[in-house]
């Protein structure tokens, strides 16, 4: 087996926290797409190499929140109201200390260090299977988040007590509604590839996306990033993880109280100002050793091809200069956010959409083909007559196990003797899809999830 992905006796490895959570999935996935498009809050992905800041840029998000009620504006609040809290999770398994107050923590629920002595695994080896553990309970933490993302339902009044009415006093204030969460916030591994190329990784993003509109903030160490060859390495990197999620991204240039973005802006704009930087830096020997002019040869032509090849990239992200040290750009982060978040809505929920009804179509079908099958087992589907000594007994115990469930239904082995097989059998089975049609409409049929046929053939008044 290999090491990396060895994810079996998770009993071991995982904490409480999230096994005693109630499993919930199917009913909230399936409700993911009911979400009301306009008053779906934003989940921010942060990723990011090791020491380009998102831990300190996730501190400086989560403040921001707190403070401003429009975090697009660069005015606090008033305090009141509060603005919404953000939602944060943490999925980095092998951090020491995290800044701020994560709501979901992967360290709450794998054990990193345990999963590496278990599993006999390196750093990259426990980050990876830490993640395969945790995504195992995806499906919990996006009911979560649905919750916690749902508008509350209205209070009704508390009703007045005698003793108040009497005394006109002691009039219970409604219990404080909490707000809907409408900013998610995710930290992820230092180690970019074991988050954005894992398996886990990309279960883990395609439940965020396909609940909420999902963001990447692609966070890069300015200062780090000043020559051309970083810088392009960077570009090609954002460009992987853009291919590779498929999700809007915003480029957030981090550190900028060091180093101003203002460089990269323009590279990444004017394609002669990126030329201009090349060339000097060819002509200092940068790529080929010691005064060398022109460089190794192969580097600069290979980074002026790439720039221009970049160009149509850069056109579909957002860029923003921010530190996360100071605050400074924050607004002009979550203008870009509101923008990427429309993107995602125009460009990107179509798909999921489509393919989320693609998979109700599948559902359906295959309860088609299910139904088939039972009205073969039963006879009453086909056109043949029941035979002496063919799957009777089988049938009759089938039928037998229904009328326990539902307090005697007769089936009508009579009606298909008088009517005739074929028409008897048609005539149930119209009656029963009729049944099943009904209820999936009506309120009070049963749900797809506990599809019975006993309940079905209730419905079509056979009982
Ligand atoms: N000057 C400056 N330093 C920053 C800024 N943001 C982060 N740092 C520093 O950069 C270093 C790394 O920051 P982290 O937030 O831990 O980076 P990270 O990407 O989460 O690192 P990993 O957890 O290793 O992936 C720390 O020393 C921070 O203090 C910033 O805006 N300006």
């Amino acid at each position: 087996m290999d090491k990396q992905t060895a994810n079996t006796d998770q009993t071991l490895v995982l904490l409480p926290a999230l096994k005693s959570t109630p499993s919930t999935m199917s009913a909230s996935t399936s409700a993911t797409a009911t979400t009301s498009a306009a008053a779906s809050p934003v989940c921010i992905v942060c990723i990011g190499m090791a020491g380009s800041g998102k831990t300190t840029f996730m501190q400086r998000l989560a403040s921001h929140l707190h403070t401003h009620p429009d975090p697009t504006s660069a005015t606090p609040a008033s305090s009141n109201p509060p603005p919404p809290p953000p939602y944060i999770l943490n999925l980095d398994p092998a951090v020491h200390h995290v800044p701020f107050t994560a709501n979901i923590d992967i360290r709450d629920s794998v054990n990193y260090k345990e999963v590496m002595k278990q599993f006999n695994l390196g750093p990259n080896g426990g980050i990876l299977t830490s993640l395969n553990l945790f995504s195992t309970k995806i499906d919990q933490v996006i009911a979560l988040l649905e919750k916690r993302t749902a508008a509350p339902a209205p209070v009704p009044p508390p009703e007045q007590s005698t003793v108040e009415f009497m005394t006109g006093k002691g009039k219970a204030a409604p219990p404080a509604q909490q707000q809907p969460v409408k900013h998610i916030l995710v930290d992820t591994p230092g180690q970019i590839e074991v988050f954005v190329w894992s398996a886990s990784g990309e279960i883990l993003l395609s439940s965020f996306a396909s609940t909420f509109p999902t963001v990447i903030a692609y966070v890069i160490d300015t200062p780090r990033t000043t020559s051309t060859s970083t810088f392009m390495s960077n570009m090609l990197y954002a460009c992987s993880i853009l291919y590779k999620t498929k999700l809007p991204m915003i480029l957030v240039f981090n550190k900028t109280d060091a180093q101003s973005a203002d460089f990269a802006k323009e590279w990444m704009t004017d394609f002669e100002a990126f030329q201009a930087a090349l060339q000097a830096e060819e002509d200092g020997g940068s790529f080929g050793g010691e005064g060398a002019v022109g460089g190794s040869g192969y580097m600069g032509s290979l980074l002026n091809s790439m720039s221009l090849v970049l160009d149509e990239f850069y056109k579909h992200l957002s860029v923003v200069g921010v530190s996360a040290m100071t605050g400074d750009g924050m607004d002009e982060f979550f203008k870009s956010v509101e923008q990427k978040k429309a993107e995602f809505e125009r460009d990107y929920q179509p798909e999921l959409e489509r393919r989320r009804k693609q998979r109700e179509v599948d559902k359906v079908a295959n309860r088609q083909k299910e139904l088939d099958k039972l009205m073969r087992d039963m006879k009453v589907g086909g056109t043949s007559k029941k035979q002496k000594g063919g799957p009777l007994k089988e049938d009759a115990e089938t039928v037998s196990d229904v009328e326990d469930g539902e307090g005697g239904m007769d089936i009508d082995e009579d009606s298909s003797d008088d009517d005739g097989g074929a028409g008897a059998g048609s005539g149930l089975e119209t009656r029963y899809q009729d049944a099943l049609r009904d209820s999936r409409g009506g309120e009070g049929g049963p749900s797809g999830d506990d599809f019975s046929f006993a309940r079905y053939m209730h419905k079509a008044n056979l009982g």
